[in-house]
């Protein structure tokens, strides 16, 4: 199966919605926007800012010049552990801005394979686990969160006096009892969570844009912590930085990648798609009523303008139904939604991901369940659909 594209086209993605935000001015809403505009009050680097109602601290890439940030780490090796979708995107990022990183993998692997072809060097920048968390003084705990708590016991002895611990994920540290990760007490322990996959960690850096990042300290010792962090965040090329807990940080993450952004939309795209299928709908009209539809024309425009705007740009029809079904779904799902938070929160959750990830079958496992989801009838449809598209000669990419 075809692993997530590295190449994919977020820059240009990010110029034709550009474009459609010049092409289709909201004037009528401007006044609304400027009337709501967040109230900046800055200082030393951060700013509080009105979220809705709420005050919230953010930190922007302008704080943090990349001369500024090249000095702050100038002492600096951040070894890579790990080199999945997050390595690869926080690697090569930290890279372009002039740091100095290594990446440390199992020896011939399917990450140290990804790691040379994007031009990490063996015995240069490219080490053994082991090794890279000997010479880094900051170690990003990239491994998978089964492999960081399977791998504790031989990367503990590297988190000595001085150094710092980094993470992802609030997965290994939260989730102590299951995990068996507890950082000794006399090292920074910090987070650093993009909210986005590693890939477009890198394409959106690469667009000169940033996925936004939320930050934590868990243990801060050196009494510069948070700074370090922001810096951190700013580094491997977030886009804005929130403040968050580890315990925050892993409860949301878990409830949102099971949620809206992926159980979910799969399970309420099907559901969907199976009633006009029943309903003696075609593939290609269940399938562009459902998903090309919701992804190429109508979600886009609610990610760049809101809502309010999709739904003013459908027709009077569309926005009377829409309007009348919107509360049904949500007194629908909502059960469900409590129910998901319940599981993360007992840690039912990560107990599964443990057990499943830590087989020596995992890959081929996954691959298994994602290739039977390509299978569908709804995903081999959108797979002719997306070979449609104009330019595409026919072919899916
Ligand atoms: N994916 C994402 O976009 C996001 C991930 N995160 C977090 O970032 C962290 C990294 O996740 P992600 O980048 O997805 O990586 P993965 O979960 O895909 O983990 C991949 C890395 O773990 C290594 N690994 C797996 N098992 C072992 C083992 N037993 N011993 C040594 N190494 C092993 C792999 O090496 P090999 O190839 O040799 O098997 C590979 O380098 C996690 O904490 C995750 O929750 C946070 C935000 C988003
Ligand atoms: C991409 C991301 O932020 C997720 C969905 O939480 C993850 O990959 O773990
Ligand atoms: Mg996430
Ligand atoms: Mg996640």
């Amino acid at each position: 199966m075809r692993a997530a594209s590295r190449s994919a086209a977020a820059p240009s993605a990010a110029r034709s919605l550009s474009a459609l935000a010049q092409a289709a001015p909201r004037p009528s809403l401007k006044a609304q926007a400027q009337a709501a505009a967040p109230l900046a009050v800055q200082s030393r680097g951060m700013k509080t800012l009105d979220f809705a109602g709420s005050k919230e601290v953010v930190y922007e890439r302008a704080d943090w010049p990349l001369e500024k940030l090249q000095d702050y780490f100038k002492n600096d090796t951040f070894a890579l552990l790990g080199y999945g979708s997050q390595g690869h995107g926080q690697g090569l990022n930290l890279r372009d801005n002039g740091l100095n990183v290594i990446v440390g993998v199992r020896k011939d692997g399917h990450s140290w394979k990804e790691a040379v072809a994007d031009g990490w060097v063996p015995g240069k920048n490219l080490f053994t686990v082991e090794e890279a968390a000997e010479k880094g003084t900051i170690l990003m705990n990239l491994l998978s969160d089964a492999a960081q708590s399977e791998q504790w016991s031989n990367l503990k002895k590297y988190c000595t006096k001085g150094k710092t611990l980094y993470f992802s994920h609030g997965f290994s540290v939260v989730y102590k009892e299951q995990t068996g990760v507890i950082p000794p007490t006399d090292i920074d322990v910090i987070l650093c969570a993009p909210k986005g996959s590693g890939r477009t960690v890198r394409t959106q850096f690469l667009a000169g844009t940033g996925i936004n990042s939320s930050v934590a300290v868990h243990q801060d010792v050196s009494g510069k912590a948070m700074e370090k962090t922001v810096a951190m965040g700013i580094a491997v090329g977030s886009g804005y930085i929130y403040e968050t807990t580890f315990e925050k940080e892993v409860y949301s993450d878990l409830y949102g990648e099971r949620g809206c952004l992926m159980g979910g939309i799969q399970g309420m795209f099907k559901a969907q798609y199976d009633v006009l299928r029943e309903n003696g709908h075609s593939p290609s009209e269940a399938f562009n009523e459902t998903c090309e539809e919701a992804l190429m024309s109508l979600y886009p425009l609610v990610g760049e303008h809101g809502m309010d705007y999709m739904y003013k740009a459908c027709s009077t029809t569309a926005r009377r139904g829409a309007l009348d079904w919107a509360p049904e779904f949500e007194k629908a799902n909502k059960p469900v939604f409590e129910r998901l938070y319940k599981s993360v929160r007992d840690g039912t959750e990560t107990k599964r991901t443990l057990d499943f990830a830590s087989r020596k079958t995992y890959r081929e496992d996954y691959e298994k369940e994602t290739d039977a989801i390509a299978a569908q009838e709804m995903w081999r449809a959108g797979h002719v659909v997306r070979g449609l598209r104009p330019g595409r000669g026919g072919k899916d990419i």
